[in-house]
């Protein structure tokens, strides 16, 4: 399975086409439309998320709500289109435009983003001709690509679910998220404005935001994400390209603005004995082989073992800030200090929701290579035979 995504983030829409989607699975519309609502909420945004109404059009590949294993065309349109199709220059000006103002070319680069780098690679002087396409608008249709592998995943009995852990410094207590089933937390970080299992933690989050939001300044977070349901063996420890750890980490790092990805303990297995890191294995007829504690996250010698896979990424602080930052104009190279029309103080929680769509995307694509998957049938029989052998082995 694999998709690619088109689109600028103030062109007339965003597409992406997903190949090698098994056929005879049931593909529910709203369950798409429910992922991109989510990917456009929390507290932090900035008010293009009121002018879009995220909503999925397929265009392809699904007939009577059901794919056919042919490629599945997914497009969302940009409400903000009809204000830009003068910059955008697809609409000759009207009478009376005042010509200097919509061909004004960006050459102000923002610090931290991808628009000095991004003009000099690709020769732009106007730099919009970067911003547009390296904007997280385009995690619009990521999420969607991920939401279809969502559904043929919990056809699996496989769920995934993303959630914030950290905002500007505060931390959510974690051992919440981890008592919860994923039913449980669902309910509960849906209802939560940053997307949290803490409350506690929550209301400092949204305070921490509206302070940085009231110095022009931005803050980033961790976002994690869990996946629960997995067969065992799927990714290979033969070929460093079919690693499913590896997989998971590149998915992360994938996302706008991610800057480090760990699975498990992550990084405080440096600050540990091997006897507090490996997980102790057990056998009972009712569950097969499975781990006593998870702290290598559900992987080993990049296979799932069975266990929930816990994955974590780190989203730095947004780089258009209202607060000026300098930079060089590249036409006069004179210093400027940036100001900005609009833009999200925090995107964390937005981000929760890609990051669980990116890895679910990961992990079905990981399960299509493992098993015969012409059809959901096949594969769903493939996968129980799998869970069975894991447990007869
Ligand atoms: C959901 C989401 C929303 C974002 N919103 C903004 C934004 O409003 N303004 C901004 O400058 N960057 C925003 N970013 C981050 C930039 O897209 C990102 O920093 C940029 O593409 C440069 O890539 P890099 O940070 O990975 O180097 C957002 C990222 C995500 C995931
Ligand atoms: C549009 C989205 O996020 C955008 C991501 C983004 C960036 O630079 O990444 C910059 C802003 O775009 P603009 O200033 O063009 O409105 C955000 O609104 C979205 O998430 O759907």
């Amino acid at each position: 399975m694999r998709y690619l995504t088109a689109g600028e983030s103030h062109g007339p829409q965003l597409t992406t086409i997903i190949e090698g989607v098994p056929a005879q699975f049931p593909l529910s519309i709203e369950k798409l439309n429910d992922s991109l609502r989510r990917r456009q909420g929390g507290h932090g945004r900035g008010r293009r998320m009121q002018i879009e109404k995220d909503l999925i059009a397929i265009t392809a590949g699904v007939r009577h709500g059901k794919s056919l294993g042919s490629p599945i065309c997914l497009q969302v349109t940009n409400d903000d289109w009809k204000h830009w199709t003068h910059i955008m220059g697809v609409e000759p000006l009207d009478e009376g435009m005042d010509e200097s103002e919509i061909k004004r070319q960006i050459s102000r680069p923002r610090p931290g983003h991808a628009d000095l780098v991004g003009g000099i690679k690709y020769q732009h002087r106007d730099l919009r001709n970067v911003l547009e396409r390296s904007s997280a608008r385009e995690t619009t249709v990521r999420v969607a690509a991920g939401a279809v592998a969502k559904q043929l995943l919990e056809q699996l009995g496989i769920q995934v679910i993303g959630y914030v852990t950290t905002i500007g410094g505060v931390h959510a207590d974690r051992s919440l998220a981890e008592k919860l089933t994923v039913e449980e937390l669902i309910e509960r970080t849906s209802q939560d404005p940053v997307y949290t299992a803490d409350p506690v933690a929550s209301e400092q989050m949204v305070a921490a935001i509206d302070a940085a939001k009231k110095a022009g300044d931005t803050i980033g977070g961790v976002v994690e994400v869990r996946v629960t349901g997995m067969p065992e063996g799927v990714g290979s420890y033969v070929h460093y390209d079919r690693k499913l750890d590896a997989r998971l980490a590149f998915a992360m790092m994938s996302i706008n603005a991610f800057k480090g990805v760990e699975l498990g303990l992550g990084f405080e297995m440096a600050n540990l004995p091997g006897s507090q890191v490996h997980d102790q294995i057990r056998y009972d007829e009712q569950h097969g082989y499975y781990r006593e504690t998870n702290r290598l996250g559900g992987t080993e010698g990049g296979m799932s073992t069975g266990m929930p896979i816990v994955v974590r990424g780190v989203m730095k602080p947004i780089p258009t800030l209202y607060k000026p930052l300098e930079s060089v104009d590249i036409e006069t190279k004179e210093v400027f200090k940036a100001s900005i029309e609009r833009s999200d103080a925090c995107a964390v929680p937005a981000a929760s929701v890609v990051a669980e769509h990116v890895i679910a995307w990961e992990i079905a694509q990981a399960i299509l290579e493992t098993f015969p998957s012409d059809h959901l049938a096949q594969l769903q029989e493939a996968v129980e035979k799998r869970r069975n052998e894991a447990k007869e082995f």
